[in-house]
């Protein structure tokens, strides 16, 4: 049963004219998120704060009144939720973005409620809704509240082995010559970093939902990687890499070729990404990487300048794993990676980003009209690469595209060369968690397991490049 969206909003009159996944098909993944994964999310959110609320006795009888109220409305969203109510318009909290948040429900038809409304656009919705129960809260400990924090932090701990595993190859890979690593072995590396960024996606708290951190180490380190290559189902790493190729020894006079990495999770799968940077700077294929994450806490594990700093600092400082739980020369090596990171960033090499645009609902190919400026700095890089699940669909609109169609025709505006400005090069790197998926040769979804968009164990790399040569 797909929902329509009359084309009454502004933003929507580039959007391609393709049905939309929503929580009413009884066949998509919408389905069960809606009635299964998100409660289920929103309970470890009311449980968070009772355990906060419990942990801390210094807290005042207004910051412990203002606690059970956001309590409260998560509860009462979450019967909402469960009873099919229709989605009202955000409170105003402050944020640029709500008033977009709202015209938008406005051009659903029918109006949109829990159980039938597009999925992309409720799932945005959602962690924006309980944003402003936070925002509005008064003493100032709520307002920043991050209520997966806790286990963001608790998976980077079940992650140790991967993270040293990844650590060290990283450092060795630091310590090659990496210029004057020649022809297939440099493309290798390439290719090898890739995939450690790629994979590093597999791992993903909101699919968690409610199940342990023990199965991260299943899902992470170089056998877990080499076994799951097979699984990309389109890879255009090698386009890529001639692409940068052709940069580095092209015009010599370009003095700050920049890469933009559109993140995703916190953790394991941002320390992917750093080892990516870290080699992408190190090999001089680029000067700087501008790394954007997200300005409020969204889809559990994705990072904010506070779960950056958090694993920067803490490998730095040797604070994410007790003394007695690494080895010391673990522990240094650690500490080494994290103060490179802090070097790159102190000679304006790396720098961190959080944009509103990335907490809108708007799919990606709005954001020429959108974000006018945020378009502008990421068209005139070499590269922008969106890293996960919800970004893929955030460019492919989380429509229910053929699997066969281009990647190109499915992002929609970014996939057209626009007249009046270069366009963008765009790489997704995505374990596949949802339904969208596209750019596949003709037959291989057809030999696939049922529910093989799902699971995380298969994947895209996929390219498209609009800027002029
Ligand atoms: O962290 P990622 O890779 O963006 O995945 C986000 C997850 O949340 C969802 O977007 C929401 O249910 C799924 O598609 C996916 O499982």
């Amino acid at each position: 049963m797909a929902s329509t969206v009359a084309k009454t909003f502004v933003f929507q009159r580039d959007d391609p004219p393709i049905p939309l996944s929503t929580t009413a098909d009884r066949l998509s993944f919408a389905f069960p998120t809606a009635r299964t994964r998100w409660p289920k999310i929103l309970n470890q959110m009311i449980e968070e704060i009772s355990s906060t609320l419990s942990a801390k006795k210094s807290f005042s009888a207004k910051e412990i009144q203002a606690g059970k109220e956001i309590q409260a409305q998560i509860i009462s969203l979450r019967d909402q939720m469960a009873g099919n109510a229709p989605l009202t318009p955000l409170q105003y909290d402050g944020g640029m973005d709500i008033e977009n948040y709202n015209l938008e429900i406005g051009t659903f038809l029918p109006k949109p409620t829990w159980l039938h409304v597009p999925w992309l656009f409720a799932e945005c919705y959602l962690y924006r809704r309980v944003r402003t129960y936070f925002a509005f809260s008064s003493p100032i400990y709520w307002t920043t509240f991050d209520p997966f924090l806790t286990e963001k932090r608790k998976a980077l701990v079940g992650s140790k082995k991967g993270t040293i595993e990844l650590v060290k190859h990283l450092l060795q890979v630091l310590d090659t010559n990496l210029i004057s690593f020649e022809g297939e072995k440099q493309e290798a590396l390439f290719v090898e970093m890739i995939q450690i960024s790629l994979w590093g996606n597999a791992t993903d708290l909101s699919l968690l939902a409610g199940g342990g951190v023990e199965e991260l180490d299943s899902r992470q380190g170089k056998a877990a990687r080499e076994k799951s290559r097979k699984n990309v189902l389109c890879d255009d790493t090698a386009a890529v890499y001639q692409m940068l190729k052709d940069l580095q020894h092209g015009d010599i006079t370009l003095s700050s070729r920049e890469i933009h990495i559109v993140l995703d999770n916190a953790g394991f799968e941002l320390l992917a990404d750093l080892a990516l940077a870290a080699y992408l700077l190190k090999a001089d294929i680029v000067h700087k990487i501008v790394l954007h994450g997200k300005r409020i806490p969204w889809f559990v594990s994705d990072v904010n300048h506070h779960d950056y700093t958090e694993l920067v600092d803490g490998l730095a400082k040797g604070s994410i794993y007790p003394p007695n739980d690494i080895s010391r020369e673990d522990q240094q090596q650690l500490a080494r990676f994290g103060k490179h990171i802090q070097d790159l960033e102190s000679r304006k090499m790396l720098e961190f980003r959080a944009e509103m645009f990335w907490t809108a609902q708007h799919p990606f190919g709005r954001l020429p009209i959108a974000d006018p400026s945020l378009y502008a700095s990421l068209a005139s890089a070499e590269l922008v690469i969106f890293k996960g699940d919800l970004n893929y669909r955030k460019l492919t609109y989380d429509g229910q595209w053929r699997n066969t169609v281009s990647f190109g025709e499915a992002i929609g505006p970014l996939g057209k060369r626009p007249e009046d400005n270069d366009g963008m090069r765009i790489l997704a790197l995505r374990t596949s968690k949802a339904d969208v998926a596209v750019g596949l040769p003709e037959g291989v979804a057809e030999t696939l397991p049922r529910d093989w968009t799902r699971s995380g164990e298969y994947a895209m790399i996929s390219f498209c490049d609009t800027k002029s040569k």
